[in-house]
């Protein structure tokens, strides 16, 4: 997988910096502006969009409570009061985005098929994208075994469509309480309801004016770059959608709102501990592998430990000083990911004598596989096996009101940046198959024909979970 971290670029989008500072709040602020333009290429979302975050990042620092729009500026909060004074006229849509799970035991491997074909997951040079599907059919051939008996463990599927449709239908009523009528849509990205269907579904509806919400904290090129440039895709293949004004918001780790709902969580489950002061806060992120942040722009460890940092910040400010640590987990086959990695973090913070441990999960906002198989069973029993005594976990934010109550005003706050996404129809490369079949049937044929030679090549790697 490492030959697939190549260099970025954003293609079709046009960026300029500018500044303009305002400050409503104490802090000024860094704004920039993005414009779309046509593009030849579907190739992925790209650095210069990140980087420019990571510079803004590095000037907002302790800067709480702004959405970036893909409109290009840091949207300040404004009041709830100043957040809905007028009453939207158009229709409005707002698209969650998410990953998607598998709903039974059946559906893991596709469902690992569609998320390892996914350009953003597995970065293959230019040269070799030929070779995505065949590398993915193997792929989640190889991973499916291990990934069913985790799916098995919490029930036999993913609890992911039913809590992000709750969370959908939550959002919906605290703005429909903020006085804006909205339709909200969940887009998976690789799991139904696939982006696909949401962007159908909101057509038929007539939708006038959208919001994309990434149900990601904080942005990774493997998350919400990911369902964007899929989102990216469709629309400047539509006439109707590439008019449609949109405002996406790239990650929203900074609010006010999330930081606070966190703290409230941490507070409440120290609680349950003998002595509350005593207990190690300990991070537990979804990693990424490392290329993606050392060649690739991706700001995901820098927002992380960003937001960290602000939930910290507000504990402090309730009078809670308890140690912490951020370590990443659910790393994947053979790569380097993001380090420290957290069943080694744990092993070493047993051996140090620590003996009581609150695991707080902080890239995801519904509970799933990874906390309630990975987080619950497999580093509990690692953590009292190495020595710590108390272990307790902070449950995922799900639908809890203060939180999906700063989403809304997060949404609110979006809408009069919306802007069309593209400007002209342009074919891109992901359908190339469209306009050379043959040529793609061969490429296709190669790469299954060399992934089988892999595969005979390598037969110790049949029995090898990735
Ligand atoms: C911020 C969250 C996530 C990042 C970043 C991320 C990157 C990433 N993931 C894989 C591989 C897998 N992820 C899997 C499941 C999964 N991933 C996330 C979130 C992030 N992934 C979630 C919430 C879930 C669980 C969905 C559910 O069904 O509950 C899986 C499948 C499960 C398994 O087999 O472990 C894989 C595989 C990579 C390679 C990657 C970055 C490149
Ligand atoms: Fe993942």
């Amino acid at each position: 997988m490492d030959a697939a971290m190549s260099s970025y670029t954003l293609p079709g989008l046009n960026i300029s910096k500018s500044n303009a500072s305002k400050s409503r709040h104490k802090f000024s602020t860094h704004a920039c502006e993005l414009t779309c333009r046509s593009s030849s290429s579907s190739s992925t979302t790209g650095s210069t969009f990140q980087k420019l975050q990571l510079d803004t990042l590095a000037q907002n620092r302790n800067l709480v409570g702004k959405t970036f729009c893909s409109a290009g500026a840091w949207v300040h909060p404004l009041s709830s009061t100043e957040s809905h004074s007028h009453v939207e006229e158009e229709k409005v849509g707002v698209l969650l985005l998410n990953l998607g799970g598998p709903e039974t035991l059946h559906d893991v491997q596709p469902f690992l098929y569609n998320l390892f074909a996914d350009p953003d997951i597995i970065r293959l040079p230019r040269l070799f994208r030929f070779l995505q599907r065949p590398l993915a059919q193997l792929i989640s051939t190889l991973r499916a075994p291990k990934s069913k008996e985790g799916y098995a463990s919490i029930g036999g599927g993913s609890p992911l469509r039913k809590i992000t449709d709750e969370q959908a239908d939550a959002l919906r009523l605290a703005l429909e309480a903020k006085k804006v009528a909205a339709n909200v849509y969940v887009a998976m990205r690789y799991w139904h309801p696939f982006t696909e269907e949401a962007v159908q579904q909101m057509k038929r509806d007539k939708i006038q004016k959208l919001v994309v919400l990434p149900l990601y904290p904080q942005y990774s090129i493997s998350t919400t770059g990911s369902s964007i440039r899929v989102l990216q895709d469709l629309f400047r293949e539509d006439k109707v959608l590439s008019g449609l004004p949109v405002a996406i918001i790239q990650s929203w780790y900074q609010r006010g709102g999330y930081v606070k709902s966190m703290a409230d969580l941490i507070e409440k489950e120290l609680q349950s501990f003998g002595s509350p002061e005593e207990v190690m806060i300990f991070f537990s992120a979804h990693g990424v592998p490392v290329t993606y942040v050392r060649d690739a722009g991706d700001p995901y460890k820098d927002q992380m430990e960003d937001c960290i940092y602000l939930i910290m910040q507000e504990l402090k400010a309730r009078g809670i000083n308890n140690d912490h640590k951020l370590a990443y987990q659910s790393r994947v086959g053979p790569i380097q990911w993001l380090k420290p990695y957290t069943d080694e973090v744990l092993v070493d913070l047993g051996k140090q004598g620590v003996k009581s441990l609150l695991a707080v999960p902080v890239s995801f906002v519904s509970e799933h596989i990874e906390t309630l198989e990975e987080i619950d069973m497999e580093y509990k029993e690692l953590a009292l096996e190495s020595g710590i005594e108390n272990w307790g976990r902070v449950p995922a934010l799900g639908c809890t009101s203060t939180f999906i109550t700063d989403l809304a005003d997060a949404v609110i706050e979006a809408l009069p940046s919306a802007a069309a996404m593209t400007t002209s129809t342009t074919v891109s490369e992901s359908n190339s198959s469209n306009q050379d079949p043959v040529g793609y049937a061969i490429k296709m044929l190669l790469g299954s024909f060399l992934a089988f030679i892999i595969l005979l090549a390598f037969p110790a790697l049949k029995n090898q979970s990735i």
